[in-house]
């Protein structure tokens, strides 16, 4: 029988379908994991921002929790947008008690710049659910927000992923250079040393959701057994290839586009 890997995520939606659950469930379907999802907020969105959310009550976020953990294997998880402590509280309760990979994308702002996350909660995301975590995967501005420290370079991303792991307990840190580097590279601390993932920097204005899809992309190949540095740098593909293919969609910043490797690939074999 064929072995069937099962990825969770615990975030809030994007109708568009370009960030959030969507993009995760999209990702998980592309790289061959079997996804599933727990709904905490409900986000009326679209690639030029929020336009309103609502919080799923605080037992019925445990009660989707429950009914996949009951029931289903999980073979990692990740979370996304967790608005507030109640929230993280029941998150922190299923997470610590099951020994699974946990990615973390610690998502606060919108490319957009709405703020999805409640100032007070932040504290709660560093100090409870980061220690539960495989990895986490902070942009600069996370990066800084979880150390207090300003990051302008190479050197003040590796200092701020070493930060993550020695003072605050993660397991590994991978922090993006998304917003920083004329190459797009992103620096991995695993507790051991540092690995450094490049990719050419694409000129689109479709970035909407690449946080989610990257970390998706990383909880896939986690589901499936790859090693971190394995399951970075698969992920690092699959997000460039979705960047770089990207259709220009909506009036704002677009998604990028989900199966964009599935068409890099395609096209090399024509
Ligand atoms: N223009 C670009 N060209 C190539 N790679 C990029 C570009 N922008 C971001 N990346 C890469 O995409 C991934 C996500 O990084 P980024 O720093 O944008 O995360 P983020 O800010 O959490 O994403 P989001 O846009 O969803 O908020 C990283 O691997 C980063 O290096
Ligand atoms: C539900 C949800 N989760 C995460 C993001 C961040 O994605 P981005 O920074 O690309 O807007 C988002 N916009 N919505």
């Amino acid at each position: 029988m064929k072995n069937v890997f099962c990825a969770l995520t615990i975030a809030g939606t994007d109708p568009t379908g370009g960030a959030g659950i969507q993009a995760d469930l999209k990702t998980f379907q592309e790289l061959k994991s079997y996804g599933m999802s727990v709904v905490t907020s409900a986000v009326a969105q679209n690639t030029t921002g929020v336009q309103s959310v609502h919080h799923l009550p605080i037992d019925f976020i445990d009660e989707q929790l429950e009914s996949v953990f009951t029931d289903m294997p999980v073979h990692a998880v990740k979370t996304g947008m967790i608005a507030t402590i109640e929230m993280m509280e029941v998150i922190y309760e299923k997470l610590s008690r099951s020994p699974i990979p946990y990615v973390m994308d610690p998502v606060m702002v919108a490319t957009s710049g709405d703020v999805l996350i409640e100032v007070q909660a932040r504290d709660y995301l560093r100090d409870y659910l980061l220690p539960l975590t495989e990895v986490v995967t902070p942009n600069i501005p996370e990066a800084e927000f979880l150390t207090g420290l300003k990051i302008e370079s190479f050197d003040d991303m590796k200092k701020a992923a070493q930060t993550i792991v020695e003072d605050f307990g993660a397991k590994a840190a991978l922090v993006k250079g998304g917003h920083l580097n004329e190459e797009a590279t992103d620096i991995l601390y695993d507790g051991a040393g540092f690995h450094h993932f490049t990719s050419e920097r694409i000129q689109t204005t479709s970035t909407h959701g690449t946080g989610c899809t990257y970390s998706a992309a990383l909880t896939a190949h986690l589901s499936q057994g790859h090693s971190l540095v394995d399951a970075v740098n698969r992920s690092k593909k699959f997000v460039t290839a979705a960047l770089k293919h990207a259709h220009p969609l909506g009036s704002g910043h677009g998604p990028t586009n989900h199966w964009g490797l599935r068409e890099e690939q395609q096209e090399i074999k024509s």
